[in-house]
């Protein structure tokens, strides 16, 4: 193996270089179990790809020149280098390898991001033959397709993933590598202590080099999560391959950004006590606007101490005396520790401090926040020697203000920053591109590592790379003519359906800045659920595009994170904290919230309780239909009985009869979609059925349950009767409860659903219901109606102003056996109700009906047009006269 070609896979070979007696890499990281330098050879009939090359050092060359040698024919040659990312321990040997013929044909193409070549520029100082690999493009390499994603900051900005869909490979380079030398290469064959070891280097790597970039890699995985992938090629460490699922889920976690407390750390030194009497009455100032504080001596604080309470406060204030010209060690330390990727733009910092006569302490770590670009709302604040009273109360206010600022309330004039202090220190005003004060978004690009940033005015800061505004140029504009929406907090959304993605695209019209979590239950992508009886007749509908409300890609491209499997089990509305919990995994976890959006929809209300339900099963989600669908054929069911002559009850009956089965319906009430149709809708629905062969009991309850020992239901009987009637299968549809239980928990108002106003808001100031879960004026939603409630929870949710739900008529449509029934409106009828009917024969029915002469409602069976009309008539107000000429 030591200079052969190691097989992954057929045509996939790893022919990288071991280091294992390496103990520091990069100056920075131990690497206590050597490293590795992953490359790997993919030979397609069109092509043959390296990808990654190997550090720069000739004890690696002639073993990987060998080891490629191994995997190729004579007279094959590599056509094609991809470097997913170009640090010199990747690329380092491009050079020398491009200029060995035997091993390189002449012409090969290096294939990199637009950063990537760059910098490959940069490192070789020889022009080569680059490609740049646009986002998503596809290399056909002849049998097998390369397809790159831009990955960005994972972990410099030139970074990108290959995948291989027909390996079902991804070359991720650093993404979940380790710095762990193992000679079996892959994953699968770790155990026992070095399996130990190599997760601890796992950890040991992912701290420096993805730690400052947790966004970037909560990217990368929902990257990977669109990939069908049993093997990621990472360039160190073993190759992963068997179950990588707890690497997966450990990046997962480990990159959630801790949600900032209102805390502030105050740590200083002080010779004579002079600095520590400031700092105590900044604390006093602090506490008294009842922020979190901690002050620390940092004579005997150890330095780790204080950074790790500082870990998830939002400030942290500096004191030091000026001791020979300069600030202390141990304040340099604190300051040293900030930098601009972790803490630019994010952190609240000040300084203060005594000083005899020159006063360079403050003035530098004022200097020095200044470099790491953290937020400095007030002045510094020097002292000349000991504070007098008139001092101490400006420290108190000092600590008053800096408070302020953490709780965005406005600052005291004596304390605000000023402009001027950029200057007087000498230093250049910063540049920064003004554009019209129109509220459109832009794009901006930073120059120095290629981030594209979305906002109106110029950045003040690259959030990536900590750039300051003078490295952004201006490239256009967001395809959007209206000003978009500038709200700029996380926005929580419980529930996947209709309602929950409605919410996120609305939000996502109008606003590009703010954050969307979506947590379901369910493992599917979001999905058209009117049509999951469909199911049944033709299994072949999820793999449809238009059965999905939305893709991966729409994700994405829309920075829209969404949870699956998952459950949210707590919500903390005084900490705006959302608790939720892997229905798989297990594994818990929260996130803050600044706005939530309850979409949680509707059960199946169970008539059944306290029984063993084996063949006793409900409609709801796909999972459902698909439970029901397996059973079926598994068991082989021949007969089965539908409880509920409703929509649902209909549609699931017209299912059941596709899948060859015998079915029966059992309506409590005297006729079927009683709260749809008149009676001579649901008779003309009703020989629809029997003409289909669907037995319909109607006018009966079906009371008591015949089960055997195995719990399966064999029969049932039938209220008043003792007659037991034989079924293999019972499938209830009776309609549908509020999903409430959450809403419960935190006390918000309730009644059959979440009690909403026309904006969706709850009784809770920032936390919204929408769609089944919610009660609006007493009325329960459909589809439609969920729809656009979810669009107006999402509007308000970003503080977009004049968003309001307007009550319409809520329209009922299905189709069953190839044939329309619409009802829309109010069909109760009475004394003051006038009627029109019109019918050609059983398969044209039309209803209007009116009240003081104005129609309110409308049934169409055959005509979906026909229903549309009678919609809109009623959304327009019309009256008789003018429905008639259109309707009849
Ligand atoms: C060894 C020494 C060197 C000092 N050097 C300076 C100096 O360069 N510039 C200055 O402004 N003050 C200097 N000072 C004065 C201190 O900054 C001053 O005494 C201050 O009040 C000490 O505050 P503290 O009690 O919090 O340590 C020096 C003090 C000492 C003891």
């Amino acid at each position: 193996m030591e200079t052969k070609a190691f097989e992954l896979k057929e045509n996939l070979y790893w022919v990288g270089g071991l280091d294992p007696d390496l103990r520091i890499f990069d100056i920075v990281m131990t690497t206590d179990f050597g490293t590795t330098y992953n490359a790997y050879l993919l030979k397609g009939k069109k092509a043959i790809v390296l990808i990654e090359t190997i550090k720069n050092k000739d004890k690696f060359l002639k073993k990987f020149v060998a080891r490629v040698k191994s995997a190729l024919k004579e007279n094959e040659k590599i056509t094609h280098i991809i470097l997913n990312h170009t640090e010199p321990d990747h690329s380092g040997q491009l050079l020398q390898l491009v200029q060995n013929k035997d091993l390189v044909d002449p012409k090969a193409k290096i294939y990199g991001t637009d950063q990537a070549i760059k910098y490959l520029a940069q490192i070789h100082n020889k022009p080569l033959n680059f490609v740049e690999a646009k986002d998503q493009e596809e290399l056909d390499i002849g049998g097998y397709t390369l397809k790159f994603y831009r990955a960005p900051f994972l972990h410099w900005p030139d970074t990108m993933f290959t995948y291989c869909p027909e390996l079902k490979t991804v070359f991720t380079c650093d993404f979940l590598g380790a710095h762990y030398s193992h000679n079996e290469i892959t994953f699968d064959t770790l155990e026992g202590k070095k399996l130990e070891d190599y997760w601890s280097s796992f950890w040991n790597y992912y701290v420096p080099i993805f730690g400052p970039y947790k966004p970037y890699a909560l990217q990368g995985l929902k990257i990977l999560e669109t990939l069908d992938i049993d093997m990621i090629c990472v360039s160190h460490g073993p190759v992963l391959n068997g179950d990588f699922s707890k690497q997966i889920e450990k990046y997962r976690v480990w990159s959630q950004e801790e949600a900032l407390k209102d805390k502030i750390i105050v740590a200083c030194v002080s010779a004579y006590g002079f600095t520590y009497e400031m700092a105590k009455q900044i604390v006093k100032g602090i506490e008294s606007k009842g922020v979190e504080v901690q002050l620390y001596d940092m004579v005997d604080t150890p330095k780790d101490k204080v950074l790790q309470e500082f870990g998830n406060a939002k400030g942290l204030i500096l004191g030091t005396p000026t001791i020979v010209g300069e600030a202390l060690p141990q304040i340099w330390d604190l300051a040293l520790a900030l930098n601009k990727v972790v803490h630019g733009n994010k952190r609240f910092c000040g300084c203060f401090g005594s000083y005899g006569w020159s006063g360079e302490g403050v003035q530098n770590i004022d200097q020095r926040f200044e470099q790491t670009k953290v937020l400095l709302p007030l002045e510094p604040l020097p002292i000349n020697f000991r504070a007098s009273e008139e001092d101490l109360i400006k420290c108190f206010k000092y600590g008053v203000n800096f408070a302020k600022a953490i709780l965005k309330e406005e600052i005291d004039d004596d304390f605000k920053r000023k402009e001027k202090t950029n200057q007087a220190m000498g230093k250049k005003k910063r540049k920064k591109i003004r554009v019209p004060r129109d509220g459109r978004v832009r794009k901006w690009k930073c120059i120095v590592c290629g981030e594209i940033v979305l906002s109106i005015q110029c950045p003040v800061i690259c959030n990536a790379c900590g750039a300051g505004p003078e490295a952004f140029v201006l490239i256009g504009l967001v395809e959007n003519n209206i000003a978009m929406n500038t709200y700029s907090g996380s926005i929580a959304i419980i529930g996947g359906g209709a309602t929950a993605i409605s919410a996120a695209k609305a939000i996502r019209e109008r606003n590009i800045t703010c954050k969307i979590t979506i947590f379901t239950m369910e493992k599917h992508w979001p999905y058209y659920r009117p049509i999951i009886t469909k199911y049944f007749s033709d299994q072949t509908i999820t793999e449809k595009s238009n059965f999905y409300l939305i893709n991966k890609e729409w994700a994405l491209e829309n920075k829209v994170d969404i949870h699956f499997e998952t459950q949210v089990v707590g919500i903390d509305k005084e900490k705006k904290l959302v608790k939720y919990s892997n229905t798989k995994s297990k594994e818990t976890d929260e996130i803050p919230y600044d706005k939530l959006i309850l979409a949680t929809g509707s059960d199946n209300f169970c008539p059944f309780r306290d029984i063993q339900k084996v063949n006793i099963m409900g409609i709801r989600d796909l999972d459902n239909v698909i439970k029901i669908t397996d059973y079926i054929k598994t068991n082989k069911v021949k007969k089965a009985t539908v409880i509920g002559g409703g929509l649902l009850g209909m549609e699931a009956a017209e299912g059941l009869v596709d899948l060859g089965l015998e079915v029966e319906i059992i309506e409590f009430a005297e006729r079927v979609m009683p709260r749809q149709l008149d009676s001579q809708a649901s008779s003309i629905v009703q020989k629809l059925l029997e003409s289909h062969g669907i037995t319909i009991k109607t006018g009966c309850l079906a009371s008591e349950l015949i089960q055997n020992e195995q719990g399966l239901t064999t029969g049932y009987k039938i209220k008043g009767s003792e007659e037991i009637h034989k079924t293999e299968l019972i499938v209830f549809a009776i309609g549908v409860r509020s999903r409430t239980d959450l809403a419960m928990q935190i006390s918000l108002d309730i009644n059959r659903g979440i009690k909403v106003n026309d904006k969706m808001e709850t009784s809770v100031k920032g936390i919204f219901a929408a769609g089944d879960c919610a009660e609006y004026d007493f009325q329960y939603q459909n589809w439609v109606s969920a729809i656009e409630q979810g669009k107006i929870a999402g509007l308000n949710a970003i503080e977009e102003k004049n968003s309001t739900y307007i009550r319409k008529s809520l329209p009922y449509s299905l189709i069953i056996f190839d044939t329309t029934i619409f009802s829309v409106g109010s069909i109760v009828e009475d004394k003051k109700i006038q009627t029109l009917s019109h019918t050609d024969n059983d398969a044209n029915y039309i209803k209007a009906f009116f009240k003081n002469e104005k129609i309110v409602g409308g049934i169409v069976i055959g005509k979906l047009e026909m229903g549309l009309e009678l919609k809109d008539a009623i959304e327009d107000g019309l009256n008789i006269k003018q429905v008639v000429p259109i309707i009849f």
